[in-house]
């Protein structure tokens, strides 16, 4: 074990106390679903809304953490699950900092979200699946990827030739292919606020 030799320090400052100060219950918006699907979209105008009510928050969205802490992972099954894993951590210690945290990630394995949100404390977690039906997402097609994939250039493409769980019962079912942006995100805001996350 790569821990034996090192010791968990107790902090001055904790985490209810930050939280106290910025006058919200920190949590985090787990976005999950299919590339183009709106999780990045989505998550950005709710971060938006949050950020001009004075909340404090974060956002850690796929392409650009793939650029720098993930720059050394993949696609494959394996690199995706450390992918997950490594922003679960972060995303702790983000919530332990007193954030509203958002991730927008497609995280296509049930037993990683579930990881995810094993790491935190009861309430802290909340699922939002981004549900659009593949066929919408492929005539989005924001970044031109379902056709790479369709034409072979790129492998492993989630709900191609790479899986994508459901969320079974996630907390919050997002319709992007009903409800237009501005919809979806207050969907999203009025149900942190119904929760009591925004005090
Ligand atoms: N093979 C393959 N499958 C899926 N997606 C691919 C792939 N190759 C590159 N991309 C681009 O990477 C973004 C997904 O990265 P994530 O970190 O969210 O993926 S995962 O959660 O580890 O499965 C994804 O971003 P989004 O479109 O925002 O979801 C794509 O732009
Ligand atoms: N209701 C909606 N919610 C989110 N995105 C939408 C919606 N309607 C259309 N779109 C479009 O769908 C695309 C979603 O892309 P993106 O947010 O990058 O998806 P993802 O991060 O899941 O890959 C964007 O071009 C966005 O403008």
């Amino acid at each position: 074990m790569k821990t034996e030799n090192t010791v968990w320090h107790q902090q001055q400052v904790i985490k209810t106390q930050r939280a106290e100060q910025k006058k919200q219950r920190p949590c985090l918006l787990w976005y999950t679903g299919l590339s183009g699907s709106g999780k990045s979209t989505v998550a950005n105008a709710v971060d938006a809304l949050l950020f001009e009510r004075g909340h404090h928050t974060y956002l850690l969205d796929g392409d650009n953490v793939r650029h720098g802490l993930n720059g050394d992972l993949g696609f494959s099954d394996e690199d995706r699950v450390e992918n997950i894993r490594r922003i679960s951590e972060v995303s702790k210690l983000f919530i332990d900092a007193g954030l509203i945290v958002s991730t927008a990630f497609i995280s296509p394995f049930k037993e990683d979200r579930a990881q995810a949100r094993a790491l935190l404390a009861e309430g802290e977690f909340i699922e939002v699946f981004i549900d659009t039906p593949i066929e919408v997402c492929e005539q989005r097609d924001p970044k031109g990827l379902y056709k790479k994939a369709r034409a072979g250039e790129i492998k492993d493409f989630t709900g191609i030739d790479s899986a994508y769980d459901m969320p079974q019962a996630p907390e919050l079912h997002v319709k992007t292919a009903e409800q237009d942006i501005e919809q979806c995100a207050l969907q999203i805001v009025n149900y942190l606020a119904e929760q009591g996350y925004l005090a």
